[in-house]
């Protein structure tokens, strides 16, 4: 292996700044000729590709969203496009590529991979924390803090008008987002796609608890069960609080990565060099027990993602 390239795609995370440095740097330290692509597959896609020098990785570590830019490029799933995707790497001699974005990133790096025989390794980097094979992704962690932070500032005000406040997070399919934030955040109830928790449910705990004198309601909605809008006016038929919502949005995506997500990065970054410059590819890197472990990329999707049960019910039990 002689040159490689590394690309942000997805959704950006922070920390995905952290990963690249340290590939970037690691790489440099060896003989490898290292290639920034800009704006994911689509940058790929319209050959901007340029050869990094460790001044672009300087200064970087500790900004949020990605200084490699990154897109969203439905064409990619046309073999076609990956073929002219392809050859842009191949006619620079590249044949090392170390994807750095989600799940559908990782299809993505797999297709290219087979097809092309381009060796690829992909880094989690994604605030939904939703891909198998890692107990936590790139971004998650400080994407937690921002919802944690807005948590805070949302009980303020839904304790001084004893209402329920319904808080819409991110996460695509997963719940983790709201889970993790549920028990951090102290919530008081909470909807995510992996467990069924019927309206009728929520509802009866919120009057529960306001018997009991609870002054206010904190409750996590997952995007992937639905908007919090739609939620909000089922339940306000079924309760007698003052129901509101609020959708977080991007903001979670933005802000300066943890100190978690910048030493994931780093390892993961320098660990997918490593894997490269033993002819390694087709494989994605985790962290799993607190080990960087490394699966074929498939994992990602066909391996068994963490059992949300026993978290959940640990939330359920202590927003009673
Ligand atoms: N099935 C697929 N085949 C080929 N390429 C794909 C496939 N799915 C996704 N991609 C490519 O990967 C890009 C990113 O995928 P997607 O938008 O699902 O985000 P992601 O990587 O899962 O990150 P996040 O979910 O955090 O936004 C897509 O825009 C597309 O270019
Ligand atoms: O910024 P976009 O393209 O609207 O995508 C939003 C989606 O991306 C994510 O932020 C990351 O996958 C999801 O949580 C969310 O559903
Ligand atoms: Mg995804």
């Amino acid at each position: 292996m002689k040159k490689i390239a590394i690309l942000t795609s997805g959704g950006d995370a922070p920390g995905m700044n952290a990963a690249v440095r340290a590939a970037g740097k690691f790489a440099l330290n060896t003989d490898l000729e290292v290639y920034g692509i800009k704006r994911g597959y689509l940058g790929m896609l319209n050959d901007e590709i340029f050869k990094i020098s460790s001044q672009d990785l300087g200064g970087i570590i500790d900004r949020g969203g990605t200084s490699l830019l990154t897109a969203r490029c439905p064409e990619f799933k046309d073999p076609k496009i990956r073929a002219i995707a392809a050859e842009n790497l191949k006619k620079r001699g590249i044949d090392g590529l170390i994807v750095i974005g989600g799940d559908g990133s990782f299809h993505g790096a797999d297709l290219l991979s087979k097809e092309h025989g381009i060796k690829v390794i992909g880094i989690p980097g994604t605030i939904d924390n939703d891909i198998a094979g890692t107990d936590y992704t790139i971004g998650f962690d400080t994407c937690l803090n921002t919802i944690l932070d807005a948590i805070q500032k949302v009980r303020d005000t839904a304790t001084s008008h004893e209402r329920t406040i319904l808080i819409e997070v991110m996460g695509r399919n997963a719940g983790d987002l709201a889970l993790y934030a549920s028990m951090a955040g102290g919530g008081d109830g909470i909807l995510i796609p992996e467990q069924d928790n019927p309206i009728e449910v929520l509802a009866y705990q919120i009057q529960q608890r306001r018997r009991r004198g609870k002054l206010h309601d904190i409750i996590l909605v997952a995007e992937g069960v639905g908007s919090a809008h739609t939620v909000a006016e089922e339940l306000k038929k079924k309760v007698h609080t003052d129901v509101r919502i609020v959708v977080l949005g991007h903001v979670q995506r933005g802000g300066t990565p943890s100190g978690f997500d910048r030493v994931l990065g780093t390892k993961m970054g320098a660990k997918a060099v490593q894997l490269l410059l033993e002819e390694k590819g087709c494989l994605m890197i985790g962290i799993e027990g607190n080990q960087i472990v490394t699966h074929p990329i498939e994992y990602a999707w066909e391996g068994q993602r963490r059992n949300h049960m026993e978290d959940y019910e640990l939330t359920q039990v202590l927003s009673k």
